[in-house]
């Protein structure tokens, strides 16, 4: 055997290994590991209506359906049954690490921070802070209420020490919130140093609204940044009808967005740029959005974000549509830097935790169709754009396995 036959039978030896590789035991040609999505937005009390009331633009969404049914929150049977089956969902959908909205209750949502910590799931979670509502009067909290009970939740969801579960400042956005309470939370957020979350121009009409409840400011993102809510640990959903002036104050704060494509599509709100979010070096995460997105899946804000950008360049042929690989980074590593978690997650660099999802492209039953042996990344690309949870066949969440779900 001459040098370059033997290099070649090497070649051909070491990617056999890769292809049945041992990572625990043995891989099947058909199958890898990826690291966990991460989802930078969802609300997991609006997980009961998920895939209906899809028929109004934002404003008058929130008033018909979304302030009624969160007012139930108040409910902790209805609480725990809907935080049960949301947890269970995104996490049988590789999602290793969510950020959670739960409602103005505090009893709830230290409920949802409970059930996250049990089944295993890194999660962000957040008590709505809301102290202006005119359409659902008894959906609101006064300024007084509002901190009280924040300071309430972030105490005594700090004491349960849950190793993976953190309490997030949650303004819900401007329109809901005078300047005293975004005041407030800005400082409490800036006292106890923990991430914020809220939304911002998602739509014309909010944007047109904020403009007229704060004539201070010089825009949305200004409203923020006056009351100390921009922070490397901000994560704001949306950012459809953002400037280039306020995509700047986004990275000078190092606040970062969350694309939610379903939503944006669902509620008619806009398209949003990425390539121009990249451009000003804005961290960038994705968001299901529940349910406004009417779907809990990561898989599913993968594909949404591809058409998205798809529309783009359908307009501007000059766009560049993102590929699968830019999309993936977002949706993994990228949100894990959206919300300031990437020291400890987002990819597979040593010293992080592994959060990982074990890929079987091929599983018996699932809705790929394998003709042949595949290369990794075509294997990738298939999953992300035809596979589902009969793919995930593990979850692992910092090296425990929390899918299959045991009980
Ligand atoms: O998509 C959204 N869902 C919400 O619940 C919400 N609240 C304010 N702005 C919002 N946008
Ligand atoms: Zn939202």
């Amino acid at each position: 055997m001459d040098r370059w036959m033997l290099i070649l039978y090497w070649k051909k030896v070491i990617s056999f290994i890769c292809h049945k590789a041992v990572f625990f035991g043995l891989l099947h040609s058909s199958e890898f590991f990826m690291p966990g999505l991460v989802d930078t937005h969802i609300h997991a009390s609006q997980y009961s209506y998920a895939g209906t009331a899809l028929d109004m633009p934002l404003l008058q969404w929130l008033n018909a359906y979304t302030f009624p049914v969160e007012s139930c929150f108040k409910d902790l049977e209805f609480a725990r049954k809907v935080y049960t089956q949301i947890v269970r969902r995104t996490l049988r959908n590789g999602t290793t690490t969510a950020c959670y909205f739960a409602t103005i209750h505090t009893e709830a949502s230290l409920l949802l921070g409970q059930i996250a910590n049990d089944f295993g799931q890194r999660a962000l979670v957040g008590k709505v802070c809301m102290d202006r509502n005119d359409c659902v009067k008894h959906y609101k909290e006064t300024l007084q209420d509002s901190q009280d009970e924040t300071c309430r939740f972030i105490k005594e969801l700090l004491e349960k020490k849950y190793p993976l579960v953190k309490p997030v400042v949650t303004p819900r956005f401007a329109p809901s919130c005078t300047g005293a309470l975004l005041e407030q939370l800005g400082e409490i957020a800036k006292n106890n140093n923990l991430h914020i979350q809220s939304h911002i121009s998602e739509t014309h009409e909010e944007v047109k609204l904020v403009k007229e409840l704060f004539p201070e400011s010089e825009s949305y993102t200004d409203v923020y940044r006056k009351h100390n809510l921009l922070t490397d640990k901000t994560v704001m959903a949306h950012g459809c009808h953002l400037s280039d002036e306020e995509l700047a104050l986004f990275r000078e704060t190092g606040a970062s967005l969350s694309h939610c494509p379903n939503s944006n599509f669902s509620l008619c709100s806009g398209v949003l740029n990425v390539r121009n979010v990249l451009k000003h070096k804005v961290k960038l995460g994705l968001g299901t959005d529940v349910a406004g997105g009417y779907s809990a899946s990561m898989l599913d804000a993968v594909r949404r974000a591809l058409d998205a950008s798809k529309v783009l360049t359908i307009q501007d042929p000059k766009y560049k549509t993102l590929s699968f690989e830019e999309v993936f980074r977002i949706a993994t590593l990228g949100g894990s830097q959206a919300l300031s978690l990437d020291d400890q997650t987002g990819n597979f660099e040593v010293g992080k935790d592994f959060d990982a999802l074990r890929i079987n492209v091929a599983a018996e039953g699932g809705p790929i169709d394998l003709i042949q042996d595949e290369e990794p990344k075509i294997l990738l690309e298939k999953f992300l754009n035809l596979g589902d949870d009969r793919n995930i066949v593990e979850v692992f969440v910092a090296g425990r396995r929390v899918v299959p779900i045991t009980e």
